[in-house]
């Protein structure tokens, strides 16, 4: 979709396209469209990015609650939203073994114990093995700023988002 398309999209056609860009968050587009006209791709970005980062620390820790867990329950019945679905098959996450599965549960429960919100992590840029490896790393952080370090893997899954819906000419590097 060309930005002039973007700009010139009603109020619920917008929120219909971009609601899920940030999972299951469609408040965020719903403020961001009235930013509008944008520059392109990146000035939406920033919108979004900007909106999160004046957010208080529970509206963060809001954010990640509404992330399905890796590997977790929701991929099990098949209840992952559509864009969640493909990110996490991308990192392999449905073709794990019981063994892994379990791991994996483990690992989320502590993780999830200890900081009040699931663990999240940009799933289509990690494979299988960096994000376990992630995930037991991560778990030693204190909340403060493991809320910070999970709310850049938000931001690093909206902007691969946001690219599947606006044509994008420049690549710039998550
Ligand atoms: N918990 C978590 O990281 N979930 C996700 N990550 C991602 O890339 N898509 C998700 O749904």
């Amino acid at each position: 979709m060309d930005i002039n398309v973007v700009n010139s999209l009603t109020y619920e056609d917008f929120v219909q396209i971009f609601g899920s860009v940030v999972e299951k968050c469609p408040l965020i587009s719903a403020a961001v469209w009235s930013r509008r006209p944008f520059r392109d791709l990146a000035d939406i970005e920033t919108h979004i990015t900007e909106f999160i980062h004046n957010l208080p620390d529970s509206g963060k820790e809001g954010i990640l609650r509404c992330h399905p867990d890796l590997a977790g329950r929701d991929l099990q019945s098949g209840t992952l939203t559509r864009e969640s679905q493909e990110e996490q098959s991308q990192a392999g996450m449905d073709t794990l073994d019981s063994t892994e599965i379990l791991h994996m549960y483990r690992l989320n429960a502590q993780y999830k114990e200890r900081f009040g919100f699931p663990f999240v992590i940009c799933a289509r840029l990690n494979k299988k093995a960096e994000i376990l490896h992630q995930l037991s790393e991560r778990l030693t952080n204190d909340r403060a700023a493991e809320r910070e370090r999970a709310i850049e893997e938000v931001k690093k899954i909206c902007s691969l988002r946001l690219r599947n819906i606006v044509r994008c000419d420049i690549q710039t590097k998550l």
